[in-house]
């Protein structure tokens, strides 16, 4: 019975499973309980196979937006769709896999890192939750693409920082996700587990996923992300990364003092101007923008 079940929901999956996904929050408004709106009427269109990057200041609404699409928070407006789904649709279809902080978990759980990763299966099993073969297989393949096959029965709370990013990653890639939601990958991890998991996330882009990254790590985005998003309590700009990803629109996300450094690849400097603006000046002296008081962007 239980084969059957699984049988039935597995053809269901590979049935409805679109060749390009789309993922579109419109007009997103998500306030927690206490009040606080998080984020206000943001909108984000990803046409996949894409790598995007989601930028802004701590507590800017980035984590909120990977919930809004994850169905962990409702939006108070607005809705998410995943090829044309609803959030919960998307949800039963196994497409949305997420890999989570590292402050977000609590480490003392005694789990091993096997079923750490088997949790990407859950969607594929019936109640009873006994994996089957091709959960195990699903379990060791994703273990193995993140070079962590050798640590299986080691507890979770015993591995480095950066090894149990690698773990979780192993889930998303055990759940075989359309999208993956990554919540700061980079942080405390070396550059050479940056690199792997930077060419992890363009294979998994070749296999047509659509890929949605937080980070701080600014200097690595126009390397490896197509497309940006910039959060500013909404989605105050996103598009392709050339377009998006310039001085004055990171300046726009991250303050005037921040941008400095965010946009010193860019060689730009922020110069006060007499009325209480900012102006974005290139290194040959042509502004590139002006900012308002506020952050908002006028044109030179
Ligand atoms: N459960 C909650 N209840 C109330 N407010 C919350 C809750 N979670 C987050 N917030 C607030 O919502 C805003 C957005 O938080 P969010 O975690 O989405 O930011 P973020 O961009 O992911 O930040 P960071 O870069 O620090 O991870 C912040 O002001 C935060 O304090």
């Amino acid at each position: 019975m239980g084969e059957k079940l699984l049988g039935q929901s597995a053809r269901r999956r590979s049935a409805t499973i679109p060749t390009r996904l789309d993922l579109r929050a419109s007009n997103v408004t998500v306030a927690y309980p206490n009040g606080h709106v998080a984020l206000r009427d943001a909108s984000l269109t990803l046409d996949g196979p894409t790598i995007c990057g989601l930028l802004g200041v701590n507590g800017a609404g980035k984590s909120t937006l990977f919930k809004a699409i994850m169905g962990m928070v409702r939006p108070a407006a607005g809705e998410v769709r995943l090829g044309g789904h609803t959030v919960a649709e998307a949800q039963r279809l196994n497409w949305v896999a997420y890999v989570p902080q590292n402050e977000e978990v609590d480490w003392s759980f005694p789990v091993s890192v096997r079923d750490v990763v088997m949790m990407g299966r859950y969607g594929y099993m019936n109640g009873l939750r006994i994996p089957s073969a091709a959960d195990r297989a699903a379990v060791e393949q994703g273990l193995r693409r993140v070079g962590m096959q050798g640590f299986v029965d080691r507890q979770i709370g015993q591995l480095s920082g950066g090894q149990k990013k690698r773990v979780f990653l192993a889930r998303a890639l055990a759940q075989d996700g359309r999208v993956i939601l990554l919540d700061e990958p980079f942080g405390g991890v070396d550059v050479t587990t940056q690199e792997q998991i930077m060419a992890l996330l363009r294979e998994l882009r070749a296999e047509g996923r659509i890929i949605l990254v937080s980070t701080h790590d600014l200097a690595s985005v126009p390397e490896f992300c197509d497309q940006v998003a910039l959060v500013k309590g909404t989605v105050i700009a996103a598009g392709p990364t050339e377009t998006v990803f310039t001085p004055t629109q990171i300046a726009r996300a991250f303050g005037a003092s921040a941008a400095q450094q965010a946009a010193g690849q860019a060689s730009v400097s922020l110069r006060p101007d007499g009325d209480g603006t900012t102006l974005v000046v290139a290194a040959d002296g042509r502004v590139l923008g002006r900012l308002e008081p506020q952050g908002m962007p006028r044109q030179p």
